[in-house]
């Protein structure tokens, strides 16, 4: 039954002018549409209403309606729109875009036992020891930021959930974990929304002139399905051979469970090998976008810096490096950390969610099956929210030197909502700290410098795509002082596992 008949003479929220079959199609935005949708908020109010060809779409643009919809409401707004698009680029084996049902609950659930907040502390002492390790080659290499960045959240991952070492910055690997987000990448947000209607695009032959979209993914797919089996069997032979390795990866102990007759083994194994893949794709590249954004916002902000530095000089002192018991006494930096994830905000529309059932939300009829873009990015730069938003300023979490409850989280809008809220948000926040306060531990970060030795001034931008990154995130890292440099050097042998 079409929904205008179940609707009962409720409106759908306002929205942009529909017309017959199309809809709203022509006004939804193409490039960067956070944007466009911000402006769309601003005309509508804080829900606003699409239509492309016959499909409902909502766009929020407020904490409240978030909470209302997306939280209290998670039981039906926790399904995925369904596009061809997430097999095309490789992803079919992401729960991340799985139908909400009992074979993503299944995949979340094993997830979630290793990723959980009582499980971090076993991490701890991966973490430190290839964060030192990339404090090394960062001193040594300053130059290639983002490849060591690259480096060392995909060394984490791989270390954490396979018991993979990663030694070397320019293992095939690292180039691996980075590219098997590729199609996903190639998916713009503005094709994510318009694509599902087109879904004739997967039937559309390699060969054919014009499907150079179609041989693209294609070429995505390779590392992804790469990352799906070769790790988890390296994983599978370092449990099963290694005498004192790291033995109590994820991969370790999923086996253990696989081997108890009562499972059903293979079922499980599937699983096993989609969450644990996730877990390094999903987990490497939101993390690395994060950790670039905040380099390039110290680098445009040295008063931020200097403070930070000047709490970790009174806290961790010049003898050793920042750990997870400073934590709660380095609120600048925490603030810092929470600064970093609204600033460059790396999901600007979120995942999409989707309702499962008819629903009604401030007085209006939202149909089955729409679509649900929470515009988190509007939220973050908004004024009413955030005084200054372009601006770095990890004070405005403070007041009378503890956090301010009173401001809103950007933990709490950047990691999702409700049911589908990334389950690896405690494992991220984990790498967002050590990294943060151990490179301005360490190190000043400063603006790229020119041919003559000026500095170059950059602008902030972030690319346009589901995931975003900054544009151009140049700039200059050297060593605070000699004492750090020696740190950094003494730490590093010292970082065994
Ligand atoms: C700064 C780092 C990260 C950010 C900003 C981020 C953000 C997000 C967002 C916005 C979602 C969608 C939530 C929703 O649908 O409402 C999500 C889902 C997900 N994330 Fe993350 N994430 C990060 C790190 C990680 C890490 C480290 C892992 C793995 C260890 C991970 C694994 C996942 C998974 C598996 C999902 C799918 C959840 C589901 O659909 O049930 N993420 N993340």
């Amino acid at each position: 039954m079409k929904w205008r008949a179940r609707a009962r003479g409720r409106s759908v929220p306002p929205g942009p002018r529909r017309f017959p079959v199309i809809g709203s199609m022509l006004s939804v935005p193409t490039w960067k549409p956070w944007k466009g949708f911000r402006d769309m908020l601003a005309k509508y109010g804080d829900i606003v209403y699409l239509e492309v060809l016959g499909a409902p779409m909502v766009v929020l643009g407020s904490p409240e309606l978030i909470d209302e919809f997306l939280e209290k409401r998670s039981a039906n707004t926790s399904d995925r729109i369904k596009t061809p698009l997430i097999s095309l680029a490789g992803q079919a084996y992401n729960f991340a875009f799985m139908p909400y049902g009992q074979w993503w609950r299944d995949h979340r659930r094993m997830f979630w036992q290793h990723f959980n907040p009582g499980r971090m502390s076993e991490y701890w002492h991966v973490e430190r020891a290839v964060t030192r390790k990339f404090l090394v080659k960062l001193l040594e290499k300053p130059t290639a930021l983002k490849r060591l960045v690259q480096f060392h959240v995909a060394a984490i991952t791989m270390k954490v959930t396979y018991g993979i070492d990663i030694e070397d910055h320019e293992d095939e690997l690292v180039t691996i974990v980075d590219e098997s987000f590729m199609g996903l990448r190639l998916v713009t947000a503005t094709m994510q929304f318009l694509l599902q209607h087109f879904p004739f695009v997967q039937h559309v032959p390699p060969w054919f002139p014009g499907a150079s979209f179609h041989q693209l993914m294609a070429r995505a797919r390779v590392p992804a399905d790469f990352m799906l089996d070769v790790p988890f069997n390296q994983g599978r032979e370092i449990a099963t051979t290694s005498t004192n390795d790291y033995s109590n990866s994820v991969v370790a102990q999923l086996l253990g469970k696989l081997e108890d007759p009562q499972g059903d083994a293979a079922r499980q194994e599937h699983i096993a090998r989609d969450i644990t893949s996730i877990a390094v794709t999903g987990g490497s590249d939101t993390t690395y976008s994060t950790i670039m954004g905040f380099f390039l916002a110290i680098s445009l902000h040295p008063q931020v810096m200097a403070k930070a530095q000047a709490e970790l000089d009174a806290v961790v002192g010049p003898d050793r490096l920042p750990d997870f018991d400073d934590r709660d006494a380095l609120v600048y930096l925490n603030a810092t950390v929470k600064e970093a994830l609204r600033w460059h905000n790396v999901v600007p529309l979120g995942v999409t969610h989707c309702t499962v059932n008819d629903d009604e939300l401030c007085g209006y009829f939202i149909p089955a099956g729409t679509a649900v873009v929470p515009n988190v990015w509007a939220i973050m730069h908004n004024p009413q929210y955030y005084t200054d938003p372009g601006a770095f300023d990890p004070d405005r979490f403070i007041r009378n030197g503890k956090l301010d409850p009173e401001v809103l989280d950007p933990m709490k809008l950047a990691f999702g909502h409700g049911r589908r809220i990334c389950p690896g948000r405690h494992f991220a926040d984990l790498s967002l700290f050590l990294t943060i306060a151990c490179v301005l531990h360490v190190f000043d970060i400063g603006p790229p410098l020119d041919g003559q030795g000026h500095p170059i001034k950059i602008q902030y931008e972030s690319t346009h795509g589901f995931l975003v990154y900054p544009e151009d995130c140049r700039c200059t890292v050297k060593p605070r002082s000699a004492r750090a440099e020696s740190l950094i050097r003494g730490s590093a042998e010292s970082g065994v596992l």
